[in-house]
């Protein structure tokens, strides 16, 4: 697969739900071409023993992680590995001049102190963490067309931000109002067995989940901090659900000009994502499904105004195996390359 002049690209943690998703993007991508896998308890099998589907498109083994061998077959390498582990690979691998890209929250933190309190993991990487980009390109574009390292963020803050940017960036809510309630399938818990993933204890049920103290907040609000100029306290309470894959995130805030109507809102938001191929406002009085999105790189996002309460409501949906993992991945790496943004990705969802 791939062609001639195609840019190599290496999975560490392929055997993941990201990393599947990766090798799928990547394989159906015109310009990638997949030189490495690398994993754990997975290494030494191939690939199709893994995913048998995909054993007719892949014909690579999964390697022990071997930073030389990573940085001799691939020029870009996308990392999907649990929390605390890229940040000991990613220095050397940029030393060797690697693009990076990593799906954990290692390097999603401007304040280190603050990875450290909430992930419980210690780290000496500092000057490489600098570095790093935040890597949602309908925030950060500029930033992330001059990188060599990004960090790809979180399911749910990729949902939650790109309700919240325009009412934070535009300051249309009374601070400190937001309040973000977010659903999620169970594959956000990713393919690593755990107890409350299993069929029988996620089905015909939806439960909230980390309520005041999910780590995905201080993440949510550092971005929203930026965007609005000051600290922002933020109120984000995820939920599980009973499907393998989606999140709905629906926002709240009072407004602070209570004279702005859904047309308003419609116009602000319209205006604020004009550039942002992936992000589709609904129109009017429609409001997103999960399912729509689902496969898709896409974010679905309505506006709503209830007058009564003075409050605004926001709806958004992505898949989040996809814009809120593998495909925003691709995504950032499309800017990185300086191709379009819609580069080999997937745009409609199999749902009718
Ligand atoms: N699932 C989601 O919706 C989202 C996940 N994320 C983040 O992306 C990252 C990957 O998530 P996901 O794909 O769901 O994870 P999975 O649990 O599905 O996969 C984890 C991967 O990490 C590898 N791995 C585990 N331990 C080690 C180790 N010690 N050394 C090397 N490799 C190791 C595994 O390899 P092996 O099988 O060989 O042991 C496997 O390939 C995580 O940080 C997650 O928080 C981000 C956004 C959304
Ligand atoms: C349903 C489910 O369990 N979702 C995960 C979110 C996965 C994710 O994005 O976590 P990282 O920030 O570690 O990358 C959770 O709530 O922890």
């Amino acid at each position: 697969m791939g062609d001639l002049g195609a840019v190599s690209v290496g999975i560490v943690g392929a055997s993941g739900y990201g990393g599947v998703q990766l090798v799928r993007l990547i394989l159906e991508h015109p310009h990638l071409k997949l030189t490495y896998l690398g994993g754990d308890s997975s290494a030494g099998k191939s690939f199709g023993e893994l995913y048998p589907h995909l054993a007719h498109a892949v014909d690579l083994k999964v390697e022990k992680i071997d930073v030389d061998l990573i940085a001799e077959r691939a020029e870009v390498v996308f990392m999907g590995l649990p929390n605390g582990i890229a940040c000991g690979l990613a220095p050397q691998l940029l030393a060797k001049g690697c693009k990076v890209l990593d799906l954990s929250a290692d390097y999603r933190f401007w304040n280190l102190e603050t990875y450290e309190y909430h992930y419980g993991i210690k780290r000496s990487d500092n000057t490489v963490a600098e570095m790093a980009v935040y890597g949602l390109p309908e925030l950060y574009r500029r930033e992330i067309q001059e990188a060599q390292l990004v960090g790809c963020p979180g399911c749910y803050p990729t949902a939650s931000l790109l309700a919240l940017a325009p009412l934070l960036k535009q300051g249309l809510i009374v601070p400190d109002t937001a309040i973000v309630d977010a659903k999620s399938g169970t594959s956000g818990a990713g393919r690593t067995p755990k107890v409350g993933s299993l069929l029988a204890e996620a089905d015909n049920s939806i439960a909230p989940y980390g309520v005041a103290r999910h780590r995905h907040t201080p993440e949510i609000e550092q971005i929203g901090g930026d965007l609005a100029g000051r600290e922002v306290r933020i109120q984000f309470t995820p939920h599980l659900v009973p499907m393998v894959r989606g999140i709905l995130a629906t926002v709240y805030g009072t407004m602070r000009d209570p004279g702005l109507v859904r047309e308003d809102l419609f116009t602000i938001y319209n205006a604020f994502y004009r550039n942002a191929p992936w992000v589709r406002l609904l129109p009017s009085g429609t409001y997103p499904q999960t399912k729509w999105a689902y496969g898709t790189n896409a974010c679905y996002i309505s506006v709503e105004v209830d007058q009564r309460t003075d409050r605004v409501i926001v709806m958004s949906v992505i898949d989040n195996l996809m814009k809120g993992q593998a495909s925003q991945a691709i995504q950032c790496l499309n800017i990185m390359m300086g191709w379009d943004d819609m580069l080999g990705l997937p745009q409609l969802s199999i749902y009718p």
